[in-house]
């Protein structure tokens, strides 16, 4: 039987080439091609089915965590799969695993950490998964202060070795990903202690279990910490506890890339910057923003295919009712997401590139651009899974009734995502990082040091502080130079005020303290600033495709004129624009809105998601949305039997009990 897409009607209105689309999304035909075959090749496996994840206890989700991992790394050698292959497997497997902290952060850290010897010999080990290990920083007292951890790690030279310890409860390692059940060995950051001196946070190869039994080894104390929010999501992943009781590890398991401990117990201190410890978190910090972009705009696919279907009230004539995706409450919710997740993308691109660059600098010893790549990888950290975390549940909301079921994928996307906003550090906590690195800059302006970079800006703020907005009429504000220079102007004033108010007080610390709300207001500035100006960069490069770079600017200047109109408060009080012109930015995000409509399905269709990776019935890409919302219910479990198990324990009685006394 012929399928019947109940989205041709939207998808025969498209203005622009999809295909081509898919492109710029990937980001090369090559990308979309290895993410295409690789999604496909998910899809069709039935090992990697997901859809009774909200319904398996705890300990069935994470026996298919076990299965889907051995399986994805049976079939990565099977198939001799690439890096880039294997991300992608990760990726459209979509369950969190151990394998992520291997992958993602013990590997790097070992990478980035390590000296040279030490990388020769755990990375092979690591490459070929004979050790399993994860990135054990945090404490059930200490996440965000990383100074502040307890564990420590005292040299012994009478055997050249350290001996691991956790001296108090709130010592104890909890979080870590991949700790509670499946990793065999750990970076256990840690502080160093020489010949009684603490010398602050180190990070430390230590093995946990044992390679034969996979027990745990004398002095290792360790487990799951327990059931997180939402049903199946962050569930899969063994978040752990782990206490050493005086645990002893040769001297050489030290990471001493950035210090080192001799064989003589001396403490010494390369030339590389002690920041360089964190620097595994800079590199997962990047790949969130990435990651966001696509959590969005899963999100922002199902609630677009769905406002496409639903039909809601405005029948004339017993005509059809109107799609609601032409309220225009709706667009005005759902439009700014849309534009935002390509504009996370875009971002994300630049970052990667940004990362990429820090690291070859600092492989040549050139550690200059370090805070800059701290101050945008925490910035748009922030930024980005704020938005996404809220923009997900924006997205259910979108979907009305329907979209707070667990087969609309929502509730699980949500429940998954949300953490990003806490791991990799406390989105507050990083902004505040932004702002400290913003205050510095300000406070070096007129001493001939040139800000450079993302910050280059401030360079004209005797400008940005006194120029005021040249927009006379609703298309004015399509102009990329008028809408930069807005945003300039409003991060270069709220950074200003508040470096100005900082020195009314009597020490910085204690401004800083006062002011940290304000602060974190004028770090976001700043971030939403970057994010826009990646985008406008990203529009003069040759986008080829028709209608496609139409598109993009036209959701480039939703995302700009949406914010605009979001923290319109920013700006007029900067006095950056007349309250005339923030309502010439309605005016012209409703036209902007009527551009972009016939093209939305078309701009969902560009991400190139299978179903199986979207998880969802109201966002299938055919919108058979009703028939198959109606056979899922049948498959739940509640409805195995027609009367419920319980029935003669609890309702009847109570059935009964009531006719006796309505007799009496
Ligand atoms: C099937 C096979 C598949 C294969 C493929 C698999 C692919 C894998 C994909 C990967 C996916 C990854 C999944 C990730 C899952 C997430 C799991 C979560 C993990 C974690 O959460 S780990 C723990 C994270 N913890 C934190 O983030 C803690 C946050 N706190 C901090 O970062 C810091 O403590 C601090 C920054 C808040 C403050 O630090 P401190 O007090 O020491 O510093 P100061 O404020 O005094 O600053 C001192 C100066 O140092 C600079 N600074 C600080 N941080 C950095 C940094 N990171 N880099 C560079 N510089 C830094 C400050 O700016 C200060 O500088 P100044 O010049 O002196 O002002
Ligand atoms: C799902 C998940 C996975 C994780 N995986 C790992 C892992 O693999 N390895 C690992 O080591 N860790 C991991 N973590 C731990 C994670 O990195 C920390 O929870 C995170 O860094 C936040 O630290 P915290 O819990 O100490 O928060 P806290 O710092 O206690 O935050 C509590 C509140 O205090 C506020 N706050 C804290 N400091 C300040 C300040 N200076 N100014 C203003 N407000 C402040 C915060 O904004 C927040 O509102 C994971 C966490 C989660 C949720």
């Amino acid at each position: 039987m012929e399928e019947i897409d109940h989205l041709g009607h939207e998808r025969s209105k498209i203005e622009f080439d999809v295909e081509a689309m898919k492109i710029v999304w990937a980001g090369s035909q090559r990308a979309l091609e290895v993410s295409d075959r690789i999604s496909r090749l998910v899809a069709s496996d039935p090992i990697f089915r997901k859809d009774d994840r909200t319904i398996l206890s705890r300990k069935e989700l994470f026996n298919t965590t076990l299965r889907k991992s051995a399986h994805a790394w049976k079939r990565i050698i099977e198939l001799r799969l690439t890096e880039e292959e294997a991300s992608r497997l990760r990726f459209y497997i979509d369950q969190p695993a151990f394998m992520d902290l291997h992958w993602g952060m013990f590997i790097p850290a070992i990478k980035g950490q390590g000296t040279e010897e030490q990388q020769k010999k755990w990375l092979p080990l690591a490459y070929k998964m004979q050790i399993i290990g994860c990135y054990a920083q945090t404490e059930l007292g200490h996440g965000s202060n990383v100074q502040g951890l307890e564990t420590t790690a005292t040299f012994d030279p009478k055997t050249d070795e350290f001996i691991l310890h956790s001296p108090t409860l709130t010592s104890s390692k909890w979080w870590p990903g991949g700790l509670g059940k499946a990793s065999t060995h750990a970076l256990i950051y840690s502080r160093l202690i020489t010949d009684g001196q603490d010398h602050g946070v180190h990070g430390f190869i230590v093995q946990l279990r044992s390679l034969d039994d996979h027990l745990p080894l004398p002095g290792i104390t360790i487990g799951d910490i327990g059931i997180k929010f939402g049903n199946g999501a962050y569930n899969s992943m063994d978040n752990g506890v782990l206490r050493f009781d005086h645990v002893r590890i040769p001297r050489d398991q030290m990471l001493m890339r950035v210090s080192q401990v001799t064989r003589e117990g001396k403490y010494l201190q390369s030339d590389v910057p002690r920041q360089l410890v964190y620097g595994t978190m800079v590199y997962v910090r990047q790949t969130i923003v990435s990651d966001a972009s696509c959590a969005l705009s899963r999100a922002v696919c199902i609630a677009t295919r769905y406002s496409a279907v639903r039909r809601q009230f405005g029948s004339q004539d017993g005509g059809p009712e109107t799609q609601v995706i032409d309220y225009k409450t709706q667009q005005n919710r759902l439009f700014p997401l849309l534009a935002s997740a390509y504009a996370y993308r875009f971002v994300g691109e630049w970052l990667k590139w940004l990362y990429t660059d820090v690291t070859q600098r600092l492989q040549a010893n050139d550690f200059s651009t370090l805070p800059e790549a701290h101050a945008c990888t925490a910035g748009l950290k922030s930024l980005t899974t704020s938005a996404t975390a809220d923009g997900i549940e924006e997205c259910r909301k979108l979907c009305g009734g329907h979209g707070y079921l667990c087969s609309s994928g929502l509730p699980e996307l949500f429940a998954v995502y949300i953490p990003a906003c806490t791991y990799e550090g406390d989105n507050i906590v990083l902004l505040l990082q932004v702002s400290r690195f913003l205050m510095k800059t300000v406070s070096q302006l007129g001493s001939g040091i040139k800000p450079v970079g993302t910050t280059a800006y401030m360079g004209q703020v005797e400008h940005l502080m006194q120029c005021h907005c040249d927009v006379q009429r609703a298309e004015d504000w399509l102009k990329p130079s008028v809408i930069l220079a807005a945003f300039q102007a409003r991060a270069a004033r709220m950074s200003v005020a508040c470096a100005q108010n900082l020195s009314k007080f009597s020490s910085q610390e204690e401004g800083f303290a006062e002011l940290s709300a304000d602060l974190v207001e004028a770090a976001v500035a700043h971030c939403q600033l970057i994010v826009v100006t990646k985008y406008i960069e990203k529009l003069q490069q040759a986008i080829p495709g028709k209608g496609v770079k139409e598109q993009l600017a036209a959701l480039c200047n939703i995302y700009a004129l949406s914010l605009i109109h979001k923290h319109q408060g920013d700006f007029l009080a900067n006095g950056c624009i007349t309250p005339k012109q923030a309502s010439l930015v309605n005016w012209q995000l409703r036209s902007l809105y009527a551009q972009v409509r016939p093209n939305v399905i078309g701009l969902v269709d560009a991400f190139n998601y299978t179903d199986h990776y979207l998880g969802s019935i109201l966002g299938r890409y055919d919108g058979n949305v009703y028939p198959k919302l109606y056979e899922e219910a049948w498959k739940d479990p509640l409805n195995d039997s027609v009367v419920p198990d319980g029935y003669h324990e609890f309702i009847r009685p109570m059935l009964k009990q009531q006719l006796r006394t309505a007799r009496l």
